[in-house]
């Protein structure tokens, strides 16, 4: 397959296709780089072959998309939310009836399996149609004041917003950024991970479709250098970050420099909490829901797996039988529930944790070397077979680093309050999870947690009308739920005198 527009994906295998198309959007339409330097190829995870070049876009190219942005954004703003709203619904129609081509295209670039990928474009058509749902009921307060004055005010837009993104869900956090940024008026100049540029302009080409002014939601490619282009430049009002913390701190310290909003969804390492009064198949359940999506790399994956010594055992004996079984493979085929890592770096990465936990004395129950599918067209793919570490201590490199990896450790506790203490006992504070029985303990759990999500008896399950971001170094602001109009918007208040001014002067 030489090109692989949508319309090419159905018959798409994993290994046949070659993306040639340009992969910057702004003004409406493609836009080829500049130039062909410092072009960096794209590999497809599942074979370790290239799937494209990714040609970083500089000082120019991003002044153009910013602009464009800013064009669209005169327009958008002074529509009206509902008119806004009618585009962002036909937007969501149009994901929804070509959801199984953009999951193939997704599942190409990413690794991860079609299975999932079909949810992850389910909740990106649903970002934006529970945001198209909120488009019209924008609206500011009227506040009487003495002598007949009012005052009122009007949610207003902030501009022209930059959405950041990482690998891990390239279509989806497209869509969580672009959703509620557009659903206030807002225009949005995308910069997808250099590892996933693929799909982010297909979401630019259906806002075109349906009917947005061009230019509202541009993609730039490009890396570190692209970012702080876009970081530093003064017609951003905004940037809503998707990334690792050091990152994160960067995006932040630049867009101090012209006082940019920011808001930040960074890294995890979230505690999942298993008393002995649990559902045990619902916990194991939960505990792999927790873990192994997207081959572990996932923000906000429950990795420190604490269990109560007592039912330790007969955790341990399930997780690792279920663990032993997922089919690792092909992430195209249907039946696989792991697919290949994003990358041969963090593939390494990842089974260096692995080592260095054995090194510190956690005991492999199963898992963590690289896998070699069967199948010879997967040789060269990044995979590698989950993996559940016992005898965990909280001082380990693997229960205190973020992995970003198919690797779950497991913590035995005795008390409620000895465990609060050691799943706090982390910078970050992303989300928690419990599995109890008893009810109280369940919300006495919940409200003890630092961290911006806690769930209680499941995990991982994100619908979009739930706030979804960080406590502590995992980030702040936030992102799905109402609550975000409020990261997309300002508030001016607008002052009416009826009488006459009454100056001290
Ligand atoms: N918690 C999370 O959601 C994520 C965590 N990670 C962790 O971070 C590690 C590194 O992965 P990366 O993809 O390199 O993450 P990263 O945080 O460096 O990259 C995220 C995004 O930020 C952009 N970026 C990088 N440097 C920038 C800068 N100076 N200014 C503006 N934008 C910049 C990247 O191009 C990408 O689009 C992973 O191994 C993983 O452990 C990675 C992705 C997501
Ligand atoms: C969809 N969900 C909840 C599994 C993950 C979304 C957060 C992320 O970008 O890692």
């Amino acid at each position: 397959m030489a090109q692989s527009t949508l319309d090419s994906m159905p018959g798409a295998s994993t290994g046949t296709v070659v993306v040639t198309e340009p992969l910057n959007f702004w003004g409406g339409k493609r836009v080829k780089p500049r130039q062909e330097k410092n072009a960096e190829p794209v590999f497809e995870p599942a074979t370790g072959r290239v799937l494209c070049q990714m040609v970083p876009c500089g000082a120019e190219e991003v002044d153009e998309a910013i602009q464009s942005a800013y064009a669209a954004y005169q327009k958008w703003s002074k529509m009206a939310g509902m008119e806004r709203a009618r585009v962002m619904l036909e937007a969501a129609r149009i994901i929804r009836e070509r959801r199984e081509k953009i999951a193939k295209l997704e599942v190409i670039n990413n690794g991860k399996s079609i299975i999932e990928a079909l949810v992850d474009i389910d909740i990106a058509w649903q970002s934006i149609e529970y945001y198209a749902g909120l488009a019209g009921t924008l609206a500011g307060q009227h506040i009487q004041l003495p002598g007949g004055a009012f005052a009122y005010t009007r949610r207003e837009p902030l501009g022209v917003c930059v959405g950041i993104g990482a690998w891990n869900y390239p279509f989806q956090i497209a869509s969580w950024k672009s959703a509620p940024a557009l659903a206030c008026g807002n225009a949005m100049v995308f910069k997808p991970s250099p590892m996933t540029p693929v799909t982010a302009v297909i979401l630019a080409e259906i806002y075109k479709e349906a009917g947005v002014p061009d230019g509202l939601f541009c993609v730039v490619q490009g890396g570190a250098e692209t970012g702080s282009l876009l970081c530093h430049h003064p017609k951003v009002a905004k940037v809503s970050f998707t990334g690792s913390v050091p990152t994160g701190k960067k995006v932040m310290e630049m867009s101090a420099k012209s006082v940019k909003q920011v808001t930040l969804e960074l890294g995890g390492k979230s505690p999942l909490i298993i008393f002995k009064d649990c559902e045990l198949e619902n916990a194991v359940k939960g505990a792999l829901m927790a873990n192994f999506l997207t081959q572990g790399e996932v923000c906000c994956n429950g990795t420190r797996v604490f269990v109560q010594r007592e039912i330790m055992p007969q955790f341990l004996e399930e997780v690792v039988k279920r663990t032993k079984a997922i089919p690792v493979g092909d992430p195209l085929l249907e039946s696989t529930r792991m697919g290949a890592l994003i990358s041969k770096p963090q593939l390494e990465k990842v089974l260096g944790f692995v080592s260095q936990a054995k090194k510190e004395g956690a005991r492999v129950l199963c898992g963590g070397d690289p896998f070699v599918p069967s199948d010879p067209k997967l040789k060269g793919g990044y995979f590698m077979s989950p993996c559940v570490l016992d005898n965990c201590r909280d001082d380990m490199t693997c229960v205190k680093e973020e992995i970003f990896g198919p690797v779950m450790s497991v913590l035995p506790f005795d008390t409620e309050e000895e465990v609060i203490k050691r799943a706090n006992n982390t910078t970050f504070g992303l989300a928690s999870g419990v599995f109890t029985r008893d009810i109280s303990r369940a919300h006495r759990v919940a409200a003890s947690m630092e961290a911006g999500t806690c769930f209680i008896n499941n995990y991982n399950i994100s619908p979009i009308e739930l706030p979804f971001g960080g406590y502590k170094m995992s980030g702040f602001g936030r992102e799905n739920g109402q609550v975000t109009i409020e990261y997309y918007s300002q508030l001016k208040t607008v002052v009416v005198e009826m009488g006459d001014v009454e100056s001290l002067f």
